[in-house]
Order: structure tokens, then C-alpha cells, then sequence
């Protein structure tokens, strides 16, 4: 079964839609984008949070001591690398890893074989972001990379997509976070309808 993960939660409307849909992870964003919140507001929304979903935190090119005061402060299960950390800073955590690595092209295969992390994010590369980005990128590229490794897909998924992406990838999780919003914040209906095209 592919599991679900629910990324940019600000609102105290995002965690009761959430509460209720129920999604395996839901994520906090730490980088710099629109969704970025601050440690007081990401731990004020998790007290909220059913205890059965996961947290994940999202951070690109932190220090190695924010993430880890970030990471307590919040009591985030899953540390997600969105910038570019190298394998040593990736091994540098008690948390559960997950490292971003955003795809163009093929080549960018070799480079996950130099991470020991818990799980590896294929998300879309675009220029001057990180991520969050609503684009997806051609999954035929990665179509192998769950056969031995833990695939978390992410990039411009919707309702309409996520079923082909499944099919192609087979990864663990899909990620979504652009393709579950109106006018830039979540929308119960959205995530309702993608959580249940995953789960069928
Ligand atoms: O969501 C963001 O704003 C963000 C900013 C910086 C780094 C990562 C970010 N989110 C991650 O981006 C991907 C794809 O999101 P989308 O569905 O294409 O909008 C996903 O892994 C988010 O966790």
C-alpha cells in the first residue's frame, strides 16, 4: 500500500482537515517559501495533531543545530533535506532521514548511491527553488528506484495524476503539497479526493 504525506500545514484548519482525512504524514515547512512557518506556530499546530500521523520537518541547507533544536522543540519524527546536504550532514541525526534529490535527468541516479538515508525524495528540479514547486517531472526515470530503496514521490501530484505516478514508480509515499491547494492554502476537498485516489 502507498502511503500518503500532506506537506505546508500553517492553519489550524489544515490540522482539523487533516485530524479527520487522516493522512500518514503530514509535513512542516521550515525552508524559506510561502508555506515557511517558525518553530512556536509548527508546535502549537502539532499539539493538535492525531497522534497516528507522523510529523515531518522540511528544511534546506539548516545548520546541523537548528534542525536539531527545531526537530526537539516540535518533537518531529522525520527530518526532510530539501537543499544540498551532503551524506555526512544527512547521517548527522538520531531522526528518521529523508533526502530530496530533485530529478532533470537520469543522471542524477549515481548521486543517490552516495546517501545511507532512511528514505530518498524524488521531487522536480526547477531553477532558483527548492521545492514546493507544482510541477512534475517524466517518472519513467525513476521507475526502478523502489526496488531497493525507500521512494517517496513528490512534484506537481494531483487527484488526476497520482494514480499514473503510482503505476510507473511504485514508490512508499507520495508527497503532495501545491496539488492539494486553492489560492494557496489547503483545501479539505482536495486532500480528501487525493488521499482517496491513493487508497482507492
Ligand atoms: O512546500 C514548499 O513550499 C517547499 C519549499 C522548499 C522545499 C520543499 C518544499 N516542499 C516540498 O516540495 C515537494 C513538492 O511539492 P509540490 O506538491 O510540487 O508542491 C514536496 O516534497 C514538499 O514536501
Amino acid at each position: 500500500m502507498t502511503n500518503v504525506k500532506i506537506c505546508g500545514l500553517k492553519r489550524e484548519e489544515d490540522i482539523i482537515y487533516v485530524n479527520k482525512l487522516k493522512p500518514d504524514y503530514v509535513g512542516f515547512v521550515f525552508a524559506k517559501s510561502s508555506r515557511q512557518i517558525d518553530k512556536y506556530r509548527a508546535k502549537k499546530l502539532i499539539m493538535g495533531l492525531d497522534k497516528g500521523i507522523k510529523k515531518v520537518g522540511v528544511f534546506s541547507n539548516h545548520s546541523i543545530g537548528k534542525v536539531k533544536e527545531i526537530a526537539e522543540f516540535c518533537n518531529l519524527d522525520i527530518l526532510q533535506f530539501h537543499g544540498d546536504e551532503d551524506p555526512i550532514y544527512c547521517n548527522s541525526f538520531e531522526n528518521t532521514v529523508w533526502k530530496a534529490f530533485r530529478i532533470k535527468d537520469g543522471n542524477i541516479l549515481k548521486k543517490l548511491e552516495e546517501y545511507d538515508v532512511d528514505g530518498f525524495l524524488l521531487d522536480t528540479f526547477a531553477r532558483g527553488t527548492y521545492g514546493g514547486t507544482g510541477k512534475s517531472f517524466d517518472w519513467k526515470i525513476v521507475s526502478n528506484a523502489s526496488e531497493n530503496k525507500f521512494i517517496i514521490l513528490a512534484g506537481g501530484l494531483t487527484s488526476e495524476n497520482v494514480e499514473d505516478a503510482i503505476e510507473i514508480v511504485k514508490p512508499q509515499v507520495v508527497d503532495v503539497s501545491s496539488g492539494v491547494e486553492v489560492c494557496g492554502v489547503k483545501d479539505f476537498e482536495k486532500i480528501k479526493k487525493f488521499i482517496k485516489k491513493v487508497r482507492g
